[in-house]
């Protein structure tokens, strides 16, 4: 997993490194200056005439560095530093007063048009007020800017915790961070104001490694995934999973092909009788087929007492059968059971019956879904993912993956999983039905719900992106992640 830090966090690590570590801020300060402009030549930025503009803080220090060794390495570079002298950090003056014994170039006004690159180091993570005045001024003037933007730390004007706009913010097509990503870069809309996002190495340090509040999976969680070559279609689990209706067959066929293709033993889909015919096309699912809302007890009883894991929801719609297969689910389940699309909506006046759930629940509501079944706008949730999606999965008593272009998943404890991969080809219907089926796949496997939630949600994003190459972003179906799933766990 990677870890992501939020501005404060940053602070504390910088602090703790200089003071504790004895590692002298320039020392570090050099380092970040030195990545930014490595990355800058590495990514092809135009750099024959570059301006840096700075703030009074260490984001504008850092920008002096960067100056310097444009300068020493022949770049033709100009230096515009805003804010008052008088609030400038001492290494800022440190760093003006080396830049002018190199005798760099410092302009006080500066037309845009005339550079080809320019980097943005006015604020970084000390961003603690609305963009106003000259800084304000300078940021609009960027974008009229035709070249290319690099962003020292991340872009200004994107709080460092939140990823929201200041008033305004710089676009940048490149962001360099140094030691962690900090969640402003990975949430919306700071996301998109980054560009492309590296992370660098500055010698940050911290003795006692505690476990990351926030963090993002990696290829090395799905690594962790392996085969065992003795095991049977019994031990790589069994999944029941209520799914279908009369008018809607192919989100039942996505989510139960998902959770085969992730390596599930067997895969039990449980829908009314008049589709039977429809899964001659799935010969691989076996069938608990229902006739109306008497069937359930039995028929859920006996089938979790065979499964692993249970999940309900996609194309299940919301009959009097379908509302009642979700109440007794709700009623008997003892194994993890995951409930997607119209299984939230039937959610909705059963938070009691939620809560005395015996098993681990799994909801994975799009925003639209978590405003339904919550009241809490996508507005609201946009303003502060981090903390609404936490507060509420402690509250319902279960883990949550709000599924949006960047997905939170928390379990209403500290940590909280973000998730980095996807595209907006993966706004397709019958994507989250793949997505249920990817998790119901994982927990049939024996991952925990949390270690299930977030490498299905991680392995989605992937396989998002491995179909959105193939098919492209506009073409792309939802079966095309179903089978581009199949192929990263191959590779892996
Ligand atoms: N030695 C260190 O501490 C290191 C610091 N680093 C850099 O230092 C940055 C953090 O430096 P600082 O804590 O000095 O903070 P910043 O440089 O991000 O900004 C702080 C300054 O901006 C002012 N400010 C805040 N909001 C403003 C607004 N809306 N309009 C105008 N001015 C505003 C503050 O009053 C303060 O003077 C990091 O983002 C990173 O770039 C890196 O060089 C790594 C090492
Ligand atoms: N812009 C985007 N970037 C990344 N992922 C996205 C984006 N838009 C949607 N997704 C992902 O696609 C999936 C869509 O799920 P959902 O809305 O439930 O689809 P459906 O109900 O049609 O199956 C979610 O996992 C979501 O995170
Ligand atoms: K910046």
């Amino acid at each position: 997993m990677e870890e992501i830090v939020t501005g404060k966090q940053m602070k504390e690590l910088d602090a703790y490194t200089i003071e504790t570590m004895g590692v002298p801020s320039l020392v570090l300060m050099e380092r970040a200056g030195l990545q930014v402009f490595e990355s800058m030549k590495k990514e092809g930025l135009p750099l024959s005439k570059v301006l840096v503009l700075c703030g009074s803080g260490n984001n504008g220090a850092d920008g002096v560095v960067i100056a310097r060794l444009l300068f020493l390495a022949g770049y033709q570079v100009h230096v515009c530093i805003l804010g008052n002298p008088e609030h400038f950090t001492k290494e800022m003056k440190t760093q003006i007063e080396i830049g002018r014994n190199y005798g760099i170039s410092f302009v006080k006004t500066f037309c845009v048009h005339e550079y080809t690159t320019i980097v943005d180091a006015l604020l970084g993570v000390g961003l603690s007020r609305e963009v106003s005045g000259l800084y304000r001024e300078t940021i609009e003037k960027l974008q009229d800017f035709s070249g290319k933007i690099a962003a020292v730390d991340i872009p200004s004007g994107i709080d460092a915790d939140t990823g929201a706009v200041w008033g305004c913010a710089v676009r940048a097509d490149l962001t360099v961070t140094f030691a962690y990503k900090k969640a402003g870069l990975c949430l919306y809309p700071g996301a998109a104001y980054a560009g492309k996002l590296l992370t660098a190495d500055v010698g940050i340090y911290h003795k006692d490694k505690r476990s990351p509040e926030l963090f993002a999976c990696t290829d090395r969680e799905l690594k962790k995934l392996t085969r065992k070559p003795d095991g049977n279609k019994g031990s790589f689990g069994k999944v029941f999973l209520a799914a279908g209706s009369r008018e809607i067959f192919g989100a039942a066929y996505l989510s139960g092909q998902a959770a085969l293709r992730s390596g599930a033993g067997m895969l039990k889909l449980c829908t009314p009788k008049e589709n039977r015919g429809l899964f001659t096309c799935f010969p691989e699912a076996m069938l608990a087929l229902y006739e109306d809302a008497a069937d359930m007890e039995n028929l859920v009883r006996e089938n979790l007492c065979w499964a692993d894991v249970a999940g309900i929801g996609p194309g299940l719609g919301t009959s009097p059968q379908a509302e009642r297969l979700l109440e007794t689910l709700l009623k008997y389940a003892d194994k993890p059971l995951v409930i997607d699309a119209d299984g939230l909506n039937l959610l909705k006046g059963k938070e009691k019956l939620l809560k005395s759930c015996k098993a681990p629940v799994i909801l994975t509501p799009h925003l639209g879904e978590f405003a339904r079944m919550t009241g809490i706008s996508v507005k609201e949730w946009k303003k502060n993912p981090l903390t609404i999606t936490k507060e509420t999965a402690k509250k319902l008593g279960v883990l949550l993956v709000c599924k949006d272009a960047r997905t939170i998943i928390s379990r209403g404890t500290e940590e909280t999983c973000i998730n980095l991969c996807g595209n907006d080809g993966m706004a397709t219907a019958g994507s989250g039905d793949v997505l249920t089926g990817l998790i119901l796949g994982l927990l049939a496997q024996g991952l925990s719900p949390w270690e299930a939630a977030c490498t299905g949600v991680y392995l989605h994003g992937k396989a998002g992106d491995l179909a959105a190459e193939k098919k492209g972003r506009a073409a792309m179906l939802a079966g095309d992640i179903l089978e581009a799933a199949g192929e990263i766990l191959k590779e892996l």
